[in-house]
């Protein structure tokens, strides 16, 4: 069992009838060198959750043969896509979206709650935040991941966090934790309004890719129902644009190491469509709702390429909902509905 930590003379502060909202992603290096990367790499691929290796055969792996090489080469492809300003896209934009969400929650005559960001790996980091509150006297928080679709290897990873967290204190704070919203009805609304923004400018495509990050397939058929929420948002989205099933398809990126994951990959099928004459594609990410690394760099750097050199015409990016203010509202709602009895 967690020690308990002292905390029966902490200080009584307005945050103490305040309930907590934090907006929780992935997380990101600090930096777009090696060594900042080796360092988030480290942390994030440490987790059972990603990576369901058994330790003692993935740890030399890990430490001998990933560590050393990948965060050179992953360094490069965070230059590329780095804000000369903001930094990091994934934190910029959730960052701007928990400063936007204050706002709208704000002009919906909602008090009484603070909104912050907090990362599951790196800084900002979740833990520190949801401490820092405790410290302040809050009791209260909400956290919201920002993976509208469940998957073991990312939302229950928060889960495992926020609980252990929580056992470290005598007077557990009263946590919620959104589980999913791969369905709901406004970030289905947000995205639908970004295509369609997208095709008032540069008008229709022969095919819409939803590509969604992959997972290992041994996950799913263990229960995972993850790859079965990315169908249904793709539907309800394909529904709403009006979408035939044969004007749209669902893949998946970003495979990392040799096994099995989800199918179809991203980039081979757009390497298929395009050598089978397909000329114009639309591609979203919708299980992203920051841009970052994922959808900057490998969608619409690599996988374009790729498309491009198999013969494809026109690869157009939709970008993810980031800072949209349907997305906002969204958010708003979601965040409203799971906080229902602790408004004042
Ligand atoms: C090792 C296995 C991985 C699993 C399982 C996985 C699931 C998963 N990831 C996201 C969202 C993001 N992943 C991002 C980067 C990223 N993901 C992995 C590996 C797994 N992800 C790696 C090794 C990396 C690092 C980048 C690299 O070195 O190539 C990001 C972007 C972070 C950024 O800073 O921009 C996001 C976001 C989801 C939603 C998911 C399962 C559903
Ligand atoms: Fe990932
Ligand atoms: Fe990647």
């Amino acid at each position: 069992m967690t020690q308990m930590a002292h905390t029966s003379n902490h200080p009584k502060t307005s945050a103490a009838d305040h309930v907590g909202i934090v907006l929780c992603n992935l997380g990101t290096p600090s930096e777009p060198t090696p060594s900042a990367v080796r360092q988030y790499l480290a942390e994030f691929l440490s987790d059972p959750r990603v990576v369901e290796i058994p330790g003692l055969l993935w740890k030399p792996i890990l430490h001998g043969l990933i560590l050393p090489r990948r965060p050179k080469a992953s360094a490069q492809k965070y230059q590329k896509i780095w804000l000369k300003d903001g930094g990091s896209p994934l934190l910029h934009y959730t960052q701007k979206q928990a400063t936007l969400l204050r706002g709208w929650l704000e002009e919906a005559g909602v008090q009484g709650v603070e909104v912050a960001t907090g990362m599951r790996y790196g800084a900002p980091s979740l833990l520190q935040q949801l401490q820092a509150w405790y410290q302040q006297g809050m009791r209260r928080m909400l956290i919201v991941p920002m993976y509208p679709q469940y998957s073991g290897t990312t939302t229950a990873s928060v889960y495992d966090l926020a609980y252990q967290w929580a056992q470290s204190k005598r007077d557990i704070p009263d946590l919620r934790i959104v589980k999913e919203y791969a369905q709901a009805e406004g970030y289905i609304a947000a995205l639908a309004r970004r295509v369609v923004e997208h095709w008032q400018t540069h008008g229709r495509p022969d095919q819409l890719i939803m590509s969604y990050h992959g997972i290992p397939a041994r996950n799913v058929e263990l229960g995972d129902p993850y790859q079965a929420q990315c169908i249904q948002t793709s539907e309800l989205l394909a529904q709403r644009l009006g979408l035939p099933k044969n004007q749209y398809l669902v893949t998946f990126q970003s495979r990392f190491g040799k096994a099995k994951w989800l199918e179809p990959y991203t980039q081979p099928t757009l390497e298929r469509l395009a050598q089978q004459g397909t000329r114009v594609v639309d591609v979203i990410c919708p299980g992203f709702s920051a841009d970052c690394l994922e959808t900057l760099e490998e969608i619409n750097m690599e996988v374009r390429d790729a498309f491009i050199e198999n013969g494809g015409q026109e690869f157009r990016y939709i970008p993810c909902l980031n800072e949209h203010p349907e997305w906002i509202s969204a958010l708003r709602d979601l965040v409203v509905t799971n906080l229902n009895g602790w408004l004042r």
